[in-house]
């Protein structure tokens, strides 16, 4: 099946964000392609708190949300909203960044609110704190879809590999991975973070990715790694988007699942073991 992956450069103003996505995505479906993924924080790039408060909705309020489903539904495909900054309730007023798999009617098949928070220092001058204004999650999801089932995950879950084998061992033979990824970080392990949860699960590994400098309002800039990358169950990097915006297609094959589990079964051959 024909799949389109968005690369985007959004800014924290959600209204630009979705004039921009739905115009690729509108390129993604004259393109022909069924199913359609757009990076984490598609509605907005922000670490400004006080904007996120300004400009974030609920879910049911939310304008991205809403649009991307008709969207969908008008064109019958699969869309996976790599993830939108949500304001939540009855918590401690975090917000949610939460992935969301929309089937060709418009419906939500399936929500995933990011499990692993980024709370890393990179060097002196970059630092992030993401549970500082985002509330994790803390169930794994996956999803039933007529072409496989989908592991949901969020950008920093990558680096977690027992998420992805609770994903597999559920069945699961696609991963979703939407990023906003640091330059620094990608550099050093995007690749190969994205190729050994392919070969380690036999799972198709699909990572629409932020790239470029991001615009702010609040006048904090913020880059990200760009590399949107298609890996194939065998490891293979079918595609790698470099760092311009854009649609990028690939093709996917969901039996390369089943030849890259029949040459090396290491799903079928895990063991358990007493801790050390
Ligand atoms: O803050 C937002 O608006 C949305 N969230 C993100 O962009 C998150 C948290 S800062 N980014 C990552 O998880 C990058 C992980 C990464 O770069 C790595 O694992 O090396």
């Amino acid at each position: 099946m024909k799949i389109a992956l968005l690369q985007l450069n959004v800014s924290d103003d959600p209204a630009a964000n979705l004039v921009k996505t739905r115009a690729l995505l509108g390129e993604a479906v004259a393109g022909g392609a069924e199913f359609v993924l757009t990076p984490e924080v598609t509605n907005c790039v922000s670490t400004s708190r006080s904007h996120q408060q300004s400009v974030l909705a609920y879910e049911e309020d939310d304008a991205t949300l809403a649009a991307l489903r008709e969207e969908a539904a008008k064109a019958g495909i699969w869309l996976l909203i790599g993830s939108l900054g949500l304001k939540t309730r009855g918590g401690d007023g975090r917000f949610a960044n939460r992935s969301f798999l929309i089937s060709p009617q418009g419906e939500i098949v399936a929500r995933y609110d990011k499990i692993h928070m980024f709370d890393v220092d990179i060097n002196e001058t970059e630092s992030y704190r993401e549970s500082a204004g985002y509330r994790p999650g803390d169930k794994a999801v996956v999803a039933e879809t007529p072409f496989g089932k989908i592991g949901m995950s969020i950008c920093y879950d990558m680096r977690f590999p027992a998420l992805y084998q609770a994903l597999a061992e559920a069945g699961a033979r696609i991963l979703t991975m939407p990023a906003a990824f640091s330059p620094v970080t990608g550099a050093a392990h995007w690749h190969s973070l994205l190729r050994a949860r392919a070969i380690e699960n036999g799972c198709y590994v699909l990572a629409p990715a932020q790239t470029g400098t991001h615009a702010s309002a609040a006048h904090i800039t913020r880059d990200t790694y760009g590399h949107s990358l298609v890996v194939a169950p065998w490891g293979e990097v079918v595609l790698d988007a470099g760092t311009a915006p854009g649609v990028y297609f690939c093709d996917m094959d969901m039996e390369e699942c089943d030849k890259a589990r029949a040459k090396v079964p290491s799903l079928a051959n895990r063991r358990p073991f007493a801790a050390p």
